[in-house]
């Protein structure tokens, strides 16, 4: 069910309307909607069953406290890339013994702050990583739970920019170094083998890829226990797709049914990573048209929100919805959805029928994700307000910036 829904022609998040959200706290504004945050972690929760499992929440995708803490109180796990999110984390009230830190550039600090703080498992990606973690805890006189990512060399058939399980990607441990590695880390003092690990890209619309990656997981498994090297858990990562347009992912249930049997008769714990699908869909960007601007028969609508507010139509090209807070009857014209960012690259939306006047408020559906935690202060913008609904209430959950706060932690020279 769509908790964004027009309601006698205005558009509401749950039972609030959002031209009054808009009105009180300004715009452009990100707005999230805790019951479909709820709803899309319980569908895969539901999905996966009495099959030992944890739903680990990637908090890239949104890293908001108050997100964080409606998913933690749920009984989510959280998978991290850095520090900051681990501290993000623990500030929101989760539960450290579900955290699994993932990332190729993890550093000592980082990983010493993550084994004080107990989490779950560090997911591994290199050789060289892996002798760091292992001296790491031995200063600490620890040893550091792990699974290593392999990069089992899948085509996601996703966008180049967010495809992570090729050979030629960063991420991840290649195959053929995967057996001896596990070898090597179940040898070193300091380090406990718990589970493997994959994690192939992002917004992925069909089943085989994951299928594929997990067979040739599984089968590094068999061979692994051939070496006496026991693995607890499998960690499938994240990257199931949200529709934006006309894109037909996998409901998490069927993602879920098509994995699970690959899993039959194994005592494998599963660990999801799921960000895009979780977050997505849960939000919204809201903007004002300032201006409307006609040039060389284009016509533009100049809006309050731009590419430092949310980056994915610039970066990746990506198409989002954009839809009026309260539509007008009539005719519409073809306008670009553009913001007051000195780029020619700074646009929200190209080409999208709509009828609007200055003083409208447009909502980009789909922002919940990727949205605000990939914001920046270019143009000496400040970053905007955070708004979670809750039914019929709405809440405050991160001010806008002041000017004050962009300049500081700045000093001038004597
Ligand atoms: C290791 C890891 N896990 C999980 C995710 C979450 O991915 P998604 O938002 O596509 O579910 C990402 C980002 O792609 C990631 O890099
Ligand atoms: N930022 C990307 C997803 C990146 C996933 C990171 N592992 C997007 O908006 O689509």
């Amino acid at each position: 069910m769509d908790h964004f829904l027009y309601k006698d022609d205005v558009l509401c998040a749950e039972d609030c309307q959002i031209a009054d959200i808009a009105a009180q706290y300004g715009t452009p504004l990100y707005l999230y909607s805790r019951a479909t945050l709820e709803r899309h972690w319980h569908a895969f929760d539901k999905a996966v069953g009495s099959v030992p499992h944890m739903i680990c929440y990637a908090v890239k995708a949104n890293s908001n406290l108050a997100v964080l803490n409606v998913l933690a109180r749920l009984g989510s796990g959280f998978d991290i890339v850095s520090g900051g999110e681990l501290a993000r984390v623990l500030e929101a009230g989760g539960d450290p013994a579900k955290v699994v830190f993932s990332g190729v550039g993890k550093t000592r600090d980082e990983m010493a702050q993550a084994l004080r703080a107990g989490i779950h498992c560090f997911n591994v990606e290199s050789a060289a990583e892996l002798e760091t973690l292992n001296e790491v805890a031995g200063e600490l006189d620890m040893q550091a739970p792990i699974s290593l990512r392999i990069n089992p060399d899948v085509d996601a058939g996703t966008h180049p920019y967010i495809s992570t399980g090729l050979k030629e990607n960063k991420f991840g441990i290649a195959m053929e170094e995967a057996e001896g590695l596990f070898l090597r880390a179940h040898a070193l003092p300091h380090l406990k083998v718990k589970g493997v690990d994959c994690h192939i890209g992002s917004q992925l619309t069909e089943l085989n890829p994951f299928l594929d990656a997990v067979d040739r997981l599984l089968a590094l498994i068999d061979t692994l226990a051939e070496q006496g090297v026991v693995i607890e858990h499998f960690d499938v990562g994240g990257g199931l797709g949200v529709t934006y347009d006309e894109e037909t992912p996998p409901h998490p249930d069927d993602y879920a049914k098509a994995l699970l049997t690959k899993f039959e008769g194994r005592q494998l714990t599963l660990i999801f990573e799921p960000g895009r699908a979780i977050a997505a869909n849960a939000g919204l960007f809201v903007t004002q048209v300032l201006y409307l601007k006609e040039n060389s028969d284009k016509n533009f609508a100049i809006v309050d929100g731009a590419m430092n507010d949310l980056i994915r139509p610039s970066l990746y090209s990506a198409w989002q919805k954009i839809i009026p807070v309260s539509p007008r009857a009539g005719e519409t014209r073809a306008f670009d959805i553009v913001g007051p960012v000195c780029e020619t690259g700074d646009f929200l939306g190209k080409n999208r029928q709509l009828n609007v006047q200055a003083g409208d408020l447009l909502a980009v559906r789909s922002a919940g994700a990727y949205g605000f935690t990939m914001a920046s202060n270019y143009n000496s913008r400040p970053r905007v307000a955070e708004v979670m609904v809750d039914g019929d209430k709405h809440y405050l959950v991160r001010e806008r910036e002041k000017l004050v706060q962009l300049w500081q932690g700045e000093h001038l020279l004597p």
